[in-house]
């Protein structure tokens, strides 16, 4: 809930400054350039920032005619306003070691005097400058709310900058780059709010100082030259801003020398200062501020400037097209609620669980069952209510998403009056301490009701598994005596990816294996980099969707499949036919977080059926011999032939240290993985302990008790959440 007050106000904050905060943004793209194009000209001298003041108007003097002001600018350029010898008057650019003139002092690129406008004041004058002065706010107020949100997801300051858990390229992104574009971003709008503030007399523009100085008692001796004024000698350019000249030789005009600090008075024939005042505390800020609005004098900042605006417009980008995805996936009824037997309750916080629970009303309408779909916080009276069902996120820590946290209160205004079947599918990641807590809450609510009966144990799901809902729904379904159809496309599937072509070059054939399993091999056509964990995208016709398989990668970048052949399969029959010698297309999934981890101290593999495929790969890249066991759950010994010279071979290399097969399907022994492990425990224990990595592969069952095993053992010997090695990447999982 409170993460939705922060989402929602960092929307709102968004869509009321949009148009002002896009035009701020690319006139500030341009103007970051003007900084560069200035440092660009070279009119910087190299070590005149040293030079004393004292001798550069020595050369000046030698030079010109006369002079009335000298300029530091913030580039390091110095510039007179000066008579030649000629009695040309003029502005420009010299070298202050030897009074050259080197060019003229430039007015502002017409450019950059257009975007000036632009980005202060909109040309609409004070109107526009209100209306920027308050959108640098909102910025600021919108930049704070996106470093609340982060802290949020990425549960306190602690893991500000952990890993992101990648939902989508523009989610990803969205928070990578807030990240990194955070404090450049807080600097921008805090300066252009105070720059704003000032122009508006909210923050009192710097007074004129004002000098006192004793003209009763001015004097006019001892006379020195000025190049012996300690003052002058002692100032180096680096600290000057302006220096304006006497207008005539009468002793009552002196010079008046700004420094980056204060602002002095000094008498033109002794050097003695007259009167020294420091600029106000609002003179340095707003001068602090433009400096690192603007990006003046540095290109460096400058270049971070611009980059940072960049990063506003792909913010802009990348938060609506979240927002619009979002919103996409309604909620649509063909019958009245009260006409209903399914009840589909869903909780979501930003949208992604919804397609999952269309997908089920979708199914029920097409078989002719009446079916009615809605947010949790919308439960009320269904007066014809048979089966609940409960679709839900968890948010915050182990919290109800936003359109779910009125649920409870409502289902106590509105309880049940007749009988009713339920169960309840948790959405959630491991990620976090509170896995589905959400849904395991609401599954204990209806289970103390006296009308429900639960149908299953709640079914959890980490990071949006298709295969881990399908794997519910076919269980549901079979309690409820329905034949529903789910596809093996998932809703929330991306678009095709790039295809490569691939050659068979040896296969085993499934008839031969007990367990109708088959070995591919594959030799890509062309130069592919693939690691072993990478997934292999298969389309078995034009208008199917991928199927997706783990691979193992060969020493001679070949690539291994171990495919189960279903009797109704499409895909599994399609590689089953397919000959050596003859082709296919497919798409290359990298799978970064399920490589082998080279630098763990001990690494325990776990799988089930083909779920050993992508390990003999990995075990062929175990070259530095890291302790590695591999655990495999299989039918019988006869199940083990397709694999055995693989493993044998590993094991003699060194490359694999033990091997602990579990045969579901002998007579004496039954054995399944989530055992072995669990007689395992020490060696698991340490693994983790260690900074070792466990990796698990296999189907969604088998991952299921595996990952209930392992939260028993970290519990009793580790004395943390198995979530906390999930964030260390200890724990990696691909299952389906
Ligand atoms: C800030 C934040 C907090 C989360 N907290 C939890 C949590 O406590 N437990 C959990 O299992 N999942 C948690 N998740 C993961 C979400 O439940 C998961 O991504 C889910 O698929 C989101 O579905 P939705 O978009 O429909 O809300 C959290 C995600 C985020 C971004």
């Amino acid at each position: 809930m409170i993460i939705s007050i922060w989402r929602y106000s960092h929307l709102v904050l968004a869509v009321s400054s949009f148009l002002f905060v896009l035009i701020a943004a690319l006139t500030g793209i341009v103007l970051s350039f003007e900084p560069i194009t200035y440092k660009m000209m070279g009119y910087s001298i190299a070590g005149a920032a040293d030079l004393s003041l004292a001798e550069t108007l020595i050369h000046l003097k030698s030079t010109y005619a006369e002079i009335l002001s000298l300029k530091v600018d913030h580039n390091g350029f110095v510039a007179v306003s000066a008579i030649d010898q000629a009695g040309n008057m003029g502005d420009f650019y010299v070298n202050p070691f030897t009074g050259e003139k080197l060019g003229e002092v430039v007015e502002k690129a017409p450019l950059f005097e257009f975007a000036t406008s632009l980005h202060r004041s909109l040309f609409l004058k004070g109107l526009g400058r209100f209306f920027v002065g308050l959108s640098a706010f909102l910025l600021l107020l919108i930049t704070v709310t996106g470093i609340i949100l982060i802290l949020k997801r990425q549960q306190g300051i602690k893991h500000f900058f952990a890993t992101i858990q990648k939902e989508s390229f523009y989610q990803y992104y969205h928070i990578y780059l807030g990240r990194i574009s955070l404090i450049p971003i807080l600097i921008i709008t805090l300066s252009g709010t105070y720059l704003s503030l000032q122009r508006f007399d909210i923050i009192p523009e710097e007074a004129p100082l004002s000098h006192n100085i004793d003209f009763e008692h001015i004097s006019e001796t001892p006379k020195i030259d000025y190049s012996a004024f300690p003052i002058f000698k002692t100032t180096k350019l680096s600290a000057l801003r302006v220096l304006e000249f006497p207008f005539s030789e009468d002793v009552e005009d002196y010079y008046t020398l700004q420094l980056t600090n204060k602002e002095l008075l000094v008498n033109q024939l002794t050097g003695e200062i007259l009167s020294e005042q420091s600029y106000p505390l609002v003179t340095l800020l707003s001068e602090l501020s433009l400096t690192l609005h603007t990006g003046q004098g540095n290109v460096g900042w400058a270049i971070i400037l611009g980059l940072s605006a960049c990063g506003i417009l792909f913010f802009i980008y990348s938060g609506f097209a979240l927002t619009l995805k979002r919103k996409s996936t309604k909620l649509k009824n063909t019958f009245k609620k009260d006409d209903c037997k399914y009840i589909i309750l869903v909780g979501s916080e930003t949208g992604s669980t919804l397609p999952f629970a269309m997908q089920l009303q979708n199914q029920l309408l097409e078989i002719g069952e009446k079916s009615f779909i809605t947010e949790m916080n919308r439960f009320s009276e269904f007066r014809k209510m048979e089966h609940l069902i409960v679709i839900t996120s968890t948010y915050g820590q182990g919290e109800a998403p936003a359109n779910a946290n009125k649920f409870v209160a409502l289902f106590s205004k509105f309880p049940p009056t007749q009988p009713y079947t339920y169960s309840v599918v948790g959405f959630g990641s491991l990620a976090y301490a509170d896995f589905c807590q959400f849904a395991l809450d609401v599954d204990q609510m209806l289970y103390k009701d006296t009308l429900s009966s639960r149908l299953l144990e709640v079914q959890t799901i980490n990071n949006r598994s298709w295969e881990a809902y399908r794997h519910w729904g076919r269980e549901w379904e079979k309690c409820i005596g329905l034949t529903l159809d789910f596809p093996a496309k998932s809703p929330i599937e991306t678009t095709k990816k790039k295809q490569y072509t691939f050659k068979v070059i040896q296969k085993t054939a499934a008839v031969e294996n007990p367990d109708d399993t088959f070995l591919i091999q594959l030799q890509p056509m062309q130069k592919l980099r693939l690691t072993s964990g990478d997934l292999l995208a298969v389309y078995p016709s034009e208008d199917e969707h991928e199927r997706l398989y783990s691979m193992a990668v060969t020493k001679e970048q070949t690539i291994l499949l171990s495919v189960k052949r279903h009797e109704k399969g499409i895909c599994s029959n399609y590689l089953n036919n397919l000959s050596c010698g003859e082709l296919l297309n497919a798409s290359i999934v990298t799978n970064k977080d399920f490589h082998f981890p080279t630098k763990a101290s001990k690494v325990v593999m776990i799988s089930t059926g083909t779920g050993i495929a992508p390990f003999l790969g990995m075990l062929s890249q175990n070259s530095k011999q890291i302790e590695t066991h591999l655990y495999w759950g299989g039918r019988n010994e006869a199940s083990y032939a397709l694999y055995r010279y693989s493993i044998e071979n590993n094991l003699k290399e060194r490359h694999l240290t033990r091997f602990a097969p579990a045969y579901s399907r002998v007579e004496k022994e039954r054995n399944y993985v989530q055992h072995l492990i669990e007689k395992d425990q020490q060696l698991i224990a340490q693994t983790l302990d260690e900074n070792g990595v466990i990796m698990v592969c296999g189907s969604i069952a088998m991952q299921q008790e595996v990952m209930q095993t392992l939260e028993k053992i970290v519990f009793n010997h580790n004395g943390h959440n198995l979530s906390y090695y999930q964030k260390k990447q200890q724990i990696r999982i691909d299952c389906y």
